[in-house]
C-alpha cells in the first residue's frame, strides 16, 4: 500500500528517493545492453525491432499488473529503448573497427 502524502515536500521526497533507485537500475540495465552487442552481427540485429515489441508488450502487462498506465510505461520505454539502441551502436560500431586478437 502506498503512504499518503501530506505535502508537496513529502511527494518530491518520495520521487527522489524512487528516482535514486531507477537511475541505479538504468545505469545496471545499459551495462547489460551494451554487452549485447558483442553478441550481434549486423546493425538490423542491433536494433532488433521484434525484441523491443516483446519488451513493450511484456512492460504493459507488467504495468496493468501493478495499477499503473500502460500507455505511460510504453512512452517512456520505446524512449529509453531508443537512447540504449544509439549507445548499442556506438559500442557495435567500436566492436567492429577493433583489430581482432591474432
Ligand atoms: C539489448 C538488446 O538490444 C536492443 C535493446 C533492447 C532493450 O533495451 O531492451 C532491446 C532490443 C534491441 O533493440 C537486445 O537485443 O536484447
Amino acid at each position: 500500500m502506498d503512504i499518503r502524502c501530506t505535502s508537496l515536500e513529502e511527494v518530491r521526497q518520495g520521487i527522489d528517493e524512487i528516482d535514486r533507485s531507477l537511475v541505479s537500475l538504468l545505469a545496471k540495465r545499459g551495462r547489460l545492453v551494451t554487452q549485447a552487442a558483442a553478441f550481434k552481427k549486423t546493425t538490423d540485429d542491433v536494433r532488433a525491432p521484434a525484441r523491443v515489441e516483446q519488451v513493450i508488450r511484456k512492460v504493459r502487462e507488467l504495468a496493468n499488473e501493478a495499477g499503473g498506465s500502460a500507455e505511460v510505461v510504453e512512452q517512456v520505454y520505446r524512449a529509453m529503448i531508443s537512447a540504449f539502441i544509439t549507445e548499442e551502436l556506438a559500442t557495435h560500431a567500436k566492436l567492429a573497427n577493433a583489430p581482432s586478437a591474432p
